[in-house]
C-alpha cells in the first residue's frame, strides 16, 4: 500500500517502438506522423473526470448526512434522559423545517421574480456548490502528502498516514488499528502511541522498526518503538528528523572537574530518542562484543574515565590485546598489565580475597547486604572496577580454567562487595566467552555483530527474534549498539566518544582529582608502570639478592602487604622461603628465582 504518495515522472510506458500499431512506412520528405495512445494518462484523465463529477454529490450527500445526524441529536447519543433528549431533536426539527421553508420560500420568489427554470437551477447549484466546496475541502485535508511545518521542513505526518504505514509494515491488522494519542513534536523529531487492534501484541512489533520506517519513507534508524507501560496492545511510536547515530557524541566527562559520583551511573552514549543512557555498573559485571573496530574501546574507555572522574575507584586494567589501548589511564590506575595471564589470575585471586573481606564486614557490621557509598567511607574500603579487554587471550591460556571460575564467581557475587569486572571481547563464540560467564554478565552491550548469531550469543537465544539483532547495525554505525541490563528492554544507543585528546585531558584532570584527594596509586606515575605486578615486586627488590618480606613491603609502599605480594607471585611458582640476612633470619624472596620466573612466563 502506497503511503507517501510522490509524483514520479514516469516515462510513457508504451512508446513508439512499443506501438501496438503496425509502424507507417516512412514517407521521403513527409512529416512524420506519431501516433501515442496514453493508456495510462487516458486511466489518469478518467479517473480525474470521475473524481471533480462526483465531488458536488458526495459533498452535498455529506452534507446531508450530517444535517441529518444533527436533527436526529446523534452528538447527544450517550445521554440517558430520554425526555431532555427528545426535547432537543424537536427544537432540531423545528430549526431544520424553518430553514427548508426560507429556502423553499426564496426558491418561489425567485421563480417570480426570473422565471422558474432559472431560480431553480439557482437554488439547486447554490446547495451543491456548498457541497462541491465541503467535498474538495475534505479531499485537500485527507491528501496523503508529506506536512511541511513553518520552518519550511517536513513536519509531523498526519495521523492517517502514520496508521497507514503500520498497517503497511504489518504491525497489525488494519481493523481497529488507530492512534491512541496525537502526534507531537518529542524532541528532535514527533511521537505518537499506536492503538494496535484488539489481540495485537505491540511486543510483537519490536524489531519491525525497518519495515515501518519503509512503509512511511524514513531511514530505519530514525524510528524507535517503546512498549506502554501496562497496556500490552499500545506502542509508543517515535521518529526522529534525521538519523541520531550518525551524529557524533562528545563524552560529557571532557567538562568534568570536580569528582564523579560513580554510583549514579556511568554516562554511556545517547539512545534513538536522543536520551542519555547511563550504566549501573555496581549493580552487575559487564560484557561487551561485537566485531573489530565496532567501538568497544571507546565504549570501555568511558567506563574507564567515569571511575578515574570519581576520584575513589581502584582501577585494574588487563590488556589481552597489548595494543596499548589502555595507555593514557596508566597514570591513575593500580594496574595496568598487557597480555599475562598469570597476572590477571593472581589478581582476580586478590580481588575474591577482597570480596570475601568485605561481605565479612557487612556480615559483622550488619550493615546491609550490599555495599553503599556509605559503608564504604565506614569500612575504609574502595570499590575496584577490573577491565578485562580481548577476554578471549586469557580464558585460552593455561591459566584459563581457573581464570574463568574466578571471574564467574566475581562476576556474579562481586559487585553486591564493590568488586566490578568489564569484560570485552571481538569473538563471541564460548572459546571466546564460555557459557557460564556470559550468563552471569547481567549486564550485555552488543556492538555490530557479524551475525545474527553472534548476536545473540551476546544478547542471550531469541535477542534478535525479539527483535535485536546487533548484526543488523550497519558497518558505518561505529559506536552504536545494544544494551541489554537485566530487568529492561534492551536499549539501542550510540556510545559518548572520546578521541585521542580527549582521552589524555580526562586522564589528566583525573590525576589531579585524584591527587587532591589523596587517591593515587602507589607507583602514581606513568613511568613507573611495568607491565605486571611481578614486574613491579621485582623493581622493588632493586639490586638486591634476596629481601626481607618486610622489607619488600616496605620498598613498594602503601597498598602492599605480604599476602599481596604471595598472590602475585604464586601464578608464577614463586613462594616466600626462610632467608638470613644480616644475621636475621625470615621470610623473603630471592631476585634470581623471580627473575628466572619472569623469564619462564
Ligand atoms: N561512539 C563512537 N562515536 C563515533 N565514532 C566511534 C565511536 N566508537 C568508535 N568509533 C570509531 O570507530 C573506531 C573503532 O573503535 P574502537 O577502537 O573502539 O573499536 P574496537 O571494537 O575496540 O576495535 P578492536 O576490536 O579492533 O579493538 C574508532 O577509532 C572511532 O573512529
Amino acid at each position: 500500500m502506497a503511503i507517501i504518495s510522490r509524483r514520479i515522472d514516469q516515462p510513457n510506458p508504451i512508446s513508439d517502438t512499443t506501438s501496438p500499431f503496425p509502424a507507417r512506412p516512412s514517407q521521403p520528405h513527409a512529416p512524420r506522423t506519431v501516433i501515442r495512445w496514453d493508456r495510462s494518462r487516458v486511466g489518469a484523465q478518467a479517473r480525474v473526470t470521475v473524481r471533480v463529477a462526483s465531488a458536488p454529490v458526495m459533498g452535498t450527500g455529506r452534507l446531508a448526512s450530517v444535517a441529518w445526524r444533527w436533527v436526529r441529536a446523534d452528538d447527544y447519543a450517550g445521554a440517558t434522559d430520554f425526555k431532555w433528549l427528545e426535547s432537543i431533536r424537536k427544537r432540531r426539527r423545528r430549526t431544520a423545517g424553518v430553514m427548508a421553508g426560507a429556502y423553499a420560500l426564496a426558491t418561489t420568489y425567485g421563480a417570480s421574480m426570473i422565471g422558474g427554470p432559472g431560480a431553480l437551477a439557482v437554488a439547486v447549484s447554490t446547495v451543491l456548490g456548498v457541497g462541491t466546496a465541503v467535498e474538495v475541502r475534505k479531499r485537500i485535508k485527507d491528501r496523503p502528502a508529506p506536512m511541511v511545518g513553518d520552518t519550511g521542513r517536513r513536519a509531523a505526518p498526519r495521523e492517517q498516514m502514520v496508521v497507514q504505514a503500520a498497517v503497511a509494515a504489518k504491525l497489525g491488522k488494519e481493523e481497529g488499528m488507530r492512534l491512541a494519542k496525537p502526534i507531537v513534536k518529542d524532541g528532535l523529531g514527533w511521537s505518537t502511541v499506536l492503538q494496535l487492534p484488539p489481540g495485537d501484541k505491540a511486543r510483537k512489533c519490536l524489531g519491525m522498526e525497518g519495515n515501518f520506517a519503509s512503509a512511511l519513507g524514513v531511514g530505519e534508524t530514525q524510528v524507535v518503538f517503546d512498549l506502554v507501560d501496562g497496556h500490552a496492545g499500545q506502542l509508543v511510536i517515535f521518529v526522529a528528523e534525521s538519523d541520531p547515530f550518525l551524529q557524533l557524541y562528545p563524552s560529557p566527562l571532557t567538562r568534568q572537574r570536580a569528582p564523579l559520583d560513580f554510583w549514579q551511573g556511568v554516562p554511556a552514549g545517547i539512545n534513538g530518542r536522543g536520551n542519555e543512557e547511563r550504566l549501573r555498573l555496581v549493580e552487575a559485571s559487564l560484557l561487551v562484543a561485537g566485531e573489530p573496530r565496532a567501538g568497544k574501546s571507546a565504549a570501555v574507555n568511558g567506563i574507564i574515565g567515569a571511575a578515574a572522574l570519581a576520584v575513589t575507584p581502584k582501577i585494574h586494567l588487563f590488556d589481552g590485546k597489548g595494543a596499548g589501548d589502555h595507555r593514557p589511564w596508566r597514570k591513575i590506575a593500580h594496574t595496568a598489565v598487557k597480555r599475562n595471564a598469570p597476572a590477571l589470575l593472581a589478581h582476580l585471586q586478590e580481588m575474591q580475597a577482597q570480596m570475601e573481606r568485605v561481605f565479612d564486614l557487612l556480615d559483622e557490621h550488619g550493615g546491609g547486604t550490599k555495599l553503599t557509598p556509605e559503608l564504604c567511607r565506614r569500612f575504609g574500603v574502595d570499590v575496584e572496577l577490573t577491565v578485562v579487554d580481548e577476554t578471549r587471550y586469557y580464558v585460552t591460556s593455561p591459566q584459563g580454567d581457573e581464570i574463568v571460575d574466578a571471574m564467574v564467581d566475581i562476576a556474579s557475587r562481586g559487585p553486591a562487595a564493590g568488586i566490578l569486572l568489564v569484560l570485552a571481547s571481538q569473538r563471541m563464540t564460548t572459546d571466546a566467552i564460555p557459557g557460564p560467564l556470559k550468563g552471569v554478565c547481567s549486564l550485555r552491550w552488543a556492538m555490530r555483530c557479524p551475525d545474527t548469531t553472534a548476536s545473540n550469543a551476546v544478547l542471550g537465544q531469541g535477542a534478535a527474534g525479539a527483535g535485536y539483532n546487533a548484526s543488523e547495525i550497519p558497518r558505518t554505525h561505529r559506536g552504536v549498539g545494544i544494551l541489554d541490563a537485566d530487568g529492561d528492554d534492551p536499549v539501542k544507543l550510540r556510545s559518548y566518544f572520546l578521541d585521542d585528546p580527549d582521552l589524555v585531558a580526562v586522564a589528566e584532570v583525573a590525576y589531579e582529582l585524584r591527587r587532591a584527594a589523596g587517591t593515587l596509586p602507589v607507583h602514581g606515575d606513568a613511568a613507573e608502570i611495568t607491565d605486571d605486578l611481578a614486574s613491579v615486586i621485582l623493581a622493588a627488590i632493586g639490586e638486591r639478592d634476596r629481601i626481607h618480606t618486610e622489607d619488600l613491603i616496605a620498598s613498594l609502599g602503601a597498598g602492599w602487604d605480604a599476602a599481596r605480594i604471595a598472590t602475585a607471585l604464586r601464578p608464577y611458582g614463586v613462594t616466600p622461603g626462610p632467608l638470613k640476612i644480616g644475621g636475621i633470619n625470615r621470610q623473603g624472596y630471592r631476585r634470581d628465582a623471580l627473575e628466572a620466573a619472569l623469564l619462564a612466563a
